[in-house]
């Protein structure tokens, strides 16, 4: 089948082909029911259930594809928008809008330097060799570190911006920790979550450009407002349902008050009346990062037969 021809009408959604983010997103596309068979080698793939799209593209690019309105709903790092803003600032009609914090791919772009070397502060690199993927938003990063002597006159300030710059920054597209051993760089400029690849490699953070979470992004003009909020709807249930569970227990009538106080729901707890007189059954989401703490706590007020259910997925505020 000629995909691209039967692209008209339909919106375009952007996703991670490859890399850190591929399967998370994969996962939240399964959960959001956008339902899709994309065929070995093809970027393309129609969804079958929606007016929808999916093109599939390394994340680096996703941001430059809906920054231009080409592509109009996307999932990258924070990261990556950010470096595609550093290098084409956004105007009016062209850069993206975030729609979701979507909670996965966590992780910061750190200036790093090798362990046992004397450098200890990102400023001593200034004028040095410094090796990065993210050339925008090292660029930025150290114009303003050189910029804090540009007020003590050391810049000229009528060269432009790139030119100006007395430290050289060189791009790589991938093993950018390896820049140092090898003697290519003082410094690099890269993706550190765990701290693993960092340490083997020999190198210390001394310094974070960026903070990143994986998002969904939408061009300032989309084709299909309306589906893009219900896209948008239903990735934001699939999300809330894996940040909370449901908490059910019993309880005496008399606790209730001291047991609805740990479990107080995100509206308000369900409360049903138990065959046993004086006795309720309660029902709650809690955030699973808390659970444990709140079922000691439960038990400590007297709730009993505690049950704790994972959410499929969620429709809430
Ligand atoms: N170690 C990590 N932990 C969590 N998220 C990460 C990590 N490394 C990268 N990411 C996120 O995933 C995005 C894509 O990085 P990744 O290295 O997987 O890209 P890729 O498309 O496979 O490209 P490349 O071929 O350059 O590795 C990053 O921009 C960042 O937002
Ligand atoms: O702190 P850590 O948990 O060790 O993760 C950091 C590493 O992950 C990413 O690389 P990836 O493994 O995706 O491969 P790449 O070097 O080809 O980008 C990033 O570029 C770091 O090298």
């Amino acid at each position: 089948m000629d995909l691209v021809n039967h692209l008209e009408g339909r919106l375009l959604f952007a996703v991670p082909k490859k890399g850190r983010l591929n399967q998370a997103t994969l996962d939240l596309l399964s959960g959001s029911d956008i339902q899709f068979r994309r065929e070995t080698r093809l970027d393309i793939a129609l969804v079958k259930n929606h007016d929808l799209a999916l093109v599939f593209l390394p994340a680096a690019d996703i941001p430059t594809f809906v920054g231009e309105g080409r592509v109009d709903l996307g999932i990258t790092g924070r990261d990556q928008v950010a470096e595609h803003e550093a290098l084409s600032p956004p105007t009016e009609d062209t850069g993206v809008e975030e729609v979701l914090d979507l909670g996965f791919g966590k992780c910061s772009l750190q200036v790093q330097v090798p362990e046992k070397g004397s450098i200890t502060h990102a400023k001593e690199l200034v004028g040095m060799n410094v090796v990065t993927s993210f050339v925008g938003l090292t660029e930025k990063y150290f114009a303003h570190l050189e910029g804090q002597e540009h007020q003590n006159g050391v810049m000229n300030g009528d060269v432009p911006l790139k030119h100006k710059l007395r430290t050289k920054i060189k791009y790589v597209g991938g093993s950018v920790e390896a820049a140092c051993a090898l003697g290519v760089a003082d410094g690099i400029v890269d993706l550190v979550e765990s701290g693993e690849t960092m340490k083997a490699a020999g190198l210390k953070a001394i310094d974070t450009v960026v903070d990143s979470k994986a998002v969904l992004i939408k061009s300032k003009h989309p084709s299909n407002q309306k589906l893009v909020d219900l896209i948008a709807s239903r990735i934001r249930g699939v999300i809330s349902a894996q940040k909370y569970v449901l908490c059910q227990y019993n309880v005496p009538r008399t606790l209730l008050e001291a047991a609805t106080h740990i479990t107080p729901g995100k509206r308000a707890p369900t409360v049903t009346a138990l065959e046993e007189e004086d006795w309720v059954a309660v029902s709650s989401m809690v955030e699973k990062n808390r659970i444990a703490t709140v079922m000691d706590e439960l038990t400590a007020v007297g709730a009993t037969d505690i049950l704790v259910l994972d959410i499929a997925n969620s429709r809430t505020d």
